[in-house]
């Protein structure tokens, strides 16, 4: 198996349980490994036989900036969910960053594996 990933995808949204964080935006930040099979790409050269990092960060940073949900949970599972189902990856593990979240804490979030490891 093999990994294409996507390192400090930093997204400005909605999200948070009190008040205050549904009348600003918040930067989340996101580390995300796919799994994939890259012999193919590497031996013919072409884009289309790979798992095209820009179109998926692309559908991400549009659903992110768009999302506006209470809890980091909900996000990240949403977000495994698109690109298990729209990019024909088989297994993803996604850290979620919230930055600020804690104070004393640099950050604060989570890291869900989703699919099967080929
Ligand atoms: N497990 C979680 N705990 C908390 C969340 C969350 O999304 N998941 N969110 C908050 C608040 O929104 C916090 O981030 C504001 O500082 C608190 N706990």
């Amino acid at each position: 198996m093999d990994i294409i990933y996507l390192r400090d995808l930093r997204i400005d949204t909605v999200i948070g349980i009190y008040g205050w964080e549904r009348q600003v935006k918040q930067t989340i930040v996101l580390d995300i490994e796919m799994a994939t099979d890259i012999c193919k790409a590497a031996a013919t050269d072409h884009i289309e036989d790979t798992l095209n990092y820009k179109a998926v960060a692309k559908r991400i940073i549009d659903f992110v900036t768009h999302s506006e949900f209470e809890l980091v949970e909900t996000l990240a599972e949403r977000i495994t969910e698109i690109i298990l189902s729209e990019f024909q990856v088989p297994w993803v593990r996604l850290q979620l960053n919230k930055q600020g979240a804690v104070r004393g804490a640099r950050d604060v979030g989570i890291i869900i594996e989703r699919g099967i490891k080929i």
